[in-house]
């Protein structure tokens, strides 16, 4: 059975780069359906961008290969496939500032998950069925924010937006995810939570999952699997138990990890150790 995600030569060059300056260089890769992926690397090598092109919000080089998602083509050699519209309805996005309207209630932002599905006209109107508020509510009540459906999105937390993001695109019944550092300007805490969530969908819905981290200690709790981008080029592929301080060492261009994935240097300041952000050694 052909992978859920699969792409074949991708590469991404940004204006007139050099060939040295590729932000994505020859990527292969493929995930099957139901995994849980964590996409990690330094800043710059590439994560978002991958991304960008899983979702055809992007388009790499002209000689670029092909990147399929569930059995159709989203690009191929640098364009956007005909059919790309109908397969990002089925692709979740989920953005590091949640893409939340501020001011709309919290319900009308879920429902907006549902416009790849109701008439345009009816979209437009804001005319949505019985039905479709039913499933919003049932998709806020799974994240915890049923109780916020009312209020207005700019009411919420960071950690709240993000929770009632996912709702949208449960609403949306993507069958990939695709979260882009999204618990980055989340308190560890609210990141924990929508990191549960998104582990959930997963493991509960069958939902593949490809999620942007910058904190090794949490693809290793909530992803099986673990791809690393250095300079635009996978340098790891496989299980994120093998992560190993050296490895991420290399990865990062820090000196020192401790077993827990984490720089060792940050072991002595107040802050917990779980959670926060990595950053290349100074
Ligand atoms: N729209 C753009 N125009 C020009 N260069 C870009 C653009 N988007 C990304 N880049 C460049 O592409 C490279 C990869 O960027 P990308 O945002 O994908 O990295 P990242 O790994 O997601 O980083 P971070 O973890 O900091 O978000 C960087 O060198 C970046 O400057």
């Amino acid at each position: 059975m052909e992978p859920e995600i699969q792409i074949q030569g991708l590469s991404k060059t940004f204006g007139k780069s050099s060939r040295n300056d590729k932000a994505l260089k020859n990527i292969d890769l493929s995930i099957e359906s139901g995994e849980m992926v964590a996409l990690i690397g330094p800043s710059g090598s590439g994560k978002s961008t991958l991304l960008r092109h899983l979702a055809g919000l992007s388009c790499g080089d002209s000689d670029s290969g092909e990147i399929r998602v569930l059995g159709q083509s989203v690009q191929c050699n640098g364009r956007l496939c005909s059919d790309a519209r109908k397969i990002r309805a089925r692709i979740g996005y989920i953005f590091q500032q949640f893409n939340l309207v501020g001011r709309m209630k919290v319900m009308t932002n879920v429902l907006t998950g549902t416009l790849g599905r109701v008439p345009g006209w009816r979209g437009c109107l804001g005319l949505f069925n019985a039905e479709e508020r039913a499933l919003a509510l049932k998709c806020l009540n799974r994240v915890g924010m049923d109780a916020w459906a009312n209020h207005r999105a700019s009411c919420l937390s960071g950690g709240q937006q993000q929770r009632v993001a996912i709702a949208r695109t449960l609403t949306q019944k993507a069958e990939v995810i695709l979260a882009d550092e999204p618990i980055a300007s989340l308190d560890p805490e609210s990141a924990r939570r929508v990191m549960e969530i998104l582990s959930d969908i997963n493991s509960v819905d069958g939902r593949t999952v490809v999620v942007t981290l910058h904190q090794v200690d949490y693809a290793r709790e909530f992803c099986r699997r673990a791809v690393a981008l250095k300079a635009g080029e996978v340098v790891f592929d496989g299980p994120s138990e093998e992560l190993t301080p050296s490895l991420l060492a290399s990865i990062y261009g820090t000196t020192s990890f401790d077993v827990d994935g984490e720089p060792v240097k940050r072991r002595n300041t107040r802050e917990p150790a779980k959670g926060f952000a990595l950053a290349p050694a100074s």
